[in-house]
């Protein structure tokens, strides 16, 4: 394996993160005040470290584990979609908020766009009180989902467990979530957060957010001069692969026409993570995630699909 990241074969995957519904809207054309009869709306299992976590196990990884939090009048699909889909999941039952929701609308034109307009409810009340070390044992890799970090207590969680990871020798990776909320809670106190890990898989919107350089590559280049490896994923032109201030490869995307793209980002992720610990290197795993990426923007939602699921 390179240097700076370590593989951690057999063990399983720890995913922290935001589990929500999704009610995904294609409509078309631009939103207008007025009525779109046509619309094909669908309420679906989200969030995107959730995501993250269904697409690891779709990837093949043998043993995805899952921290989040939902409300009470939702808990029991959600665990059960997880279950479904591979994914051993420790959801905290809130009992004063709801399950987050993401409205995601799909423009049904030929990039299939979406907008997503979010209420992250019980999602971003994971605490510190939701940790145990214990959630560690047997794990070879921690991820985070940026989310975590745009408000308390989730931010506060998201240290404890990077603090844990770091002080057991677990690598942990994180994915920064969206630019708007990157640009809301601040660059320094990004990076900041960011030095503790080993893997960052930034958009390349996030990347450029993140150094101020207009050209992905210069900031994927320059984002792996704080975390050893960081991968940029850029849409229909695939991923970089950087590390130590120079990109080393540039994998292409496989070639789909987009449906809605709802849930790329968190596909190339998850079978990226689950490529990594069967021990590919930071490209293999990359292509395993333009792979992934592909599938994922084929389909309605965010998640891979199951047994059970209906597609
Ligand atoms: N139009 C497309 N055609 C083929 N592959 C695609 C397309 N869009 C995305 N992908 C694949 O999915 C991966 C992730 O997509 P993208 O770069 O849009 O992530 P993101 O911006 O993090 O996504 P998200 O929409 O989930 O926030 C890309 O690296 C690519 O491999
Ligand atoms: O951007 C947001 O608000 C999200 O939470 C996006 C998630 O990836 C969404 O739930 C997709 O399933």
């Amino acid at each position: 394996m390179d240097q700076g990241v370590t593989a951690g074969r057999n063990g399983a995957l720890l995913v922290v993160g935001d589990v929500v519904t999704d009610v995904v809207a294609r409509h078309r054309g631009p939103l207008a005040a007025g009525t779109d009869t046509a619309a094909v709306i669908r309420t679906l299992p989200g969030g995107a470290g959730a995501n993250v976590a269904c697409w690891a196990a779709h990837a093949g990884c043998p043993d995805v584990r899952l921290l989040g939090r939902v409300g009470a009048e939702a808990a029991a699909w959600h665990e059960r979609e997880l279950v479904a889909a591979g994914v051993r999941p420790r959801l905290v039952v809130d009992a004063e908020a709801a399950t987050g929701t993401v409205i995601c609308l799909v423009d049904s034109g030929a990039a299939a766009e979406r907008t997503f307009l979010t209420d992250s409810g019980a999602s971003l009340r994971l605490a510190p009180a939701d940790w145990s070390d214990a959630l560690l044992d047997g794990v070879a890799r921690l991820h985070l989902s940026g989310y975590l970090l745009f408000t308390e207590p989730s931010r506060a969680l998201a240290e404890t467990a990077l603090a844990a990871a770091r002080a057991r020798g677990v690598p942990v990776s994180l994915d920064p979530a969206s630019a708007g909320f990157l640009a809301e809670l601040g660059v320094e106190r990004f990076l900041a957060f960011a030095e503790g890990l080993d893997l960052l898989l930034p958009s390349r919107d996030e990347a450029c957010l993140l150094t101020g350089l207009p050209d992905p590559a210069d900031a994927a280049a320059k984002l792996s001069r704080l975390v050893p490896l960081v991968v940029a994923k850029a849409g229909a032109d695939g991923a970089l692969v950087a590390r130590a201030g120079t990109v080393l490869s540039r994998v292409p995307a496989v070639p789909a026409v987009p449906r809605d793209t709802t849930g790329a980002g968190d596909a190339f992720t998850g079978a990226f993570l689950a490529a990594l610990l069967a021990g590919a290197t930071p490209e293999e795993a990359a292509a395993r995630g333009c792979g992934a990426g592909a599938e994922a923007v084929r389909r309605v939602g965010g998640r891979p699909p199951h047994p059970g699921s209906g597609d």
